[in-house]
């Protein structure tokens, strides 16, 4: 029988493919356990990432779906993936896994435990982050996940020292994780024993009232991690239900401390209504004035030259999120399967307010139950699966809840 790949402890040693020996465990999330393993055949490191088990067609279906569309995203902002497979293939402990390069810094969330940043050390991260998201974008994807924990850090001292200029200048600082994989497993984290949930902080309005996710989602998140990047503090705070409920009516405070520009761009960034924020490309632009740099210089990480927008071309609000297919970021996304159950492609719904309420009442309520009173905040036992538009909405809060 083969091993099994869940655990940590019956996980190391096991090679997968005949190739890729897993070594050690480098980080959990709320969907899978990423390993750092050696790859025999190349003789190099990387991370695999391997799902629990799934009785569900539809789900491995779905992370098919999703390793194609990662597959052909290509960006130095963006964790490549290299190869993907199954553990006991066929059988009904099959085990989806991702291949991925290893990025063997801390991620962001781990960085800011430390405090803020200098302001010109968040405009270039923000700038390479926003970069990946628009090429990211612009193939007609939208990631919908964006929180520091998914934001892995490539070289620890070019984020702290006080003169990092080769570091900046040279190659990416970051690189942005978790591509998308949260949002197949709609309702997997409500039924999961042993997921860790803790705030909605970089919740959208729109994922909050249960409406349409696009580029302009991920845009609002990005938002969000600058400033806290550049306060130290979190933009919204409270329990899981007043910091979904708040971002519905409340914008987040700048304080003007932080000058003119970056209180225009944020404010730009994380506007309620998600017709009314700027690009992902805009975002880029802009990020390279409050660096002064000239706009028409801006570089494009992922696009041959031939295909990269100008500086200025994506960045208006009709070309957000089209990708060059044409076909939009809301179209792909449905196509695979990531929207929240029961939602059609073409189909524009809100969940009306008391169902929000309900949905966010319940959200709270259930994590308030599940939440050990411990310091590891893990919930135990399972939570219930709730159909229709209450259960749509709660998915996306609990997809949004920061580990
Ligand atoms: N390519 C990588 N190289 C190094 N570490 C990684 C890599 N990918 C992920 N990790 C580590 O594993 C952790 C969990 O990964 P990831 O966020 O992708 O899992 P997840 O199950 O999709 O999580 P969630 O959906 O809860 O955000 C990351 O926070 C990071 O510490």
């Amino acid at each position: 029988m083969e091993a099994d790949v869940t655990h940590a402890d019956t996980a190391r040693g096991v090679v997968l493919d005949g190739r890729y020996r897993i070594e050690e465990v480098i980080g959990h999330g709320g969907m899978s356990t990423v390993y750092r393993a050696h790859d025999d055949v190349l003789d190099r490191d990387v991370a695999v990432k391997i799902f629990p088990p799934s009785s569900e067609a539809a789900h491995t279906r779905r992370h098919q779906s999703e390793m194609h569309v990662l597959a052909r995203l290509s960006h130095p902002g963006l964790v490549t993936l290299h190869d993907a497979g199954s553990a006991h293939a066929g059988g009904p402990g099959e085990q989806t896994y991702l291949v991925m390069e290893l990025v063997p810094g801390p991620t962001l969330a781990d960085h800011l435990a430390g405090g803020p940043m200098p302001t010109s050390h968040v405009a270039r991260m923000g700038r390479q982050l926003a970069d990946a998201m628009a090429a990211v974008h612009e193939a007609g994807v939208v990631h919908r996940d964006i929180k520091p924990a998914n934001v892995l850090v490539v070289d620890r001292d070019a984020v702290t020292d006080e003169d990092p200029a080769a570091a900046l200048t040279t190659g990416p600082l970051v690189k942005l994780a978790d591509f998308g994989i949260a949002r197949l497993a709609d309702g997997a984290r409500l039924t999961m024993t042993g997921t860790t949930l803790g705030t909605a902080t970089y919740l959208s309005p729109e994922q909050a009232a249960g409406g349409e996710v696009g580029p302009a989602t991920d845009v609002y998140a990005l938002g969000l991690v600058l400033l806290e990047c550049l306060t130290g503090e979190k933009a919204f705070r409270g329990t899981v239900m007043e910091v979904a409920a708040a971002r519905l009516n409340t914008d987040p405070t700048v304080p003007e401390s932080l000058g003119e520009q970056w209180g225009a761009l944020l404010a730009r960034m994380t506007r309620r209504e998600a017709a009314d924020r700027i690009s992902m490309r805009q975002v880029v632009v802009e990020l390279t004035r409050v660096l002064g740099e000239p706009t028409d210089e801006i570089p494009t990480g992922a696009l041959p030259a031939a295909e990269a927008p100008s500086a200025g071309s994506g960045g208006t609000e009709e070309g957000a999120g089209q990708g060059r297919s044409g076909r939009s970021a809301a179209a792909v996304t449905m196509s695979l399967g990531a929207v929240p159950r029961g939602r059609s492609a073409g189909t524009r719904r809100r969940v009306p307010t008391p169902i929000l309420v309900m949905a966010v009442a319940l959200l709270g309520l259930t994590v308030g139950l599940m939440v050990p009173r411990g310091d590891q905040g893990v919930p135990r036992g399972d939570l219930p699966v709730v159909e229709g538009p209450l259960g749509e909405a709660i998915d996306d809060l609990a997809r949004s809840v920061e580990p």
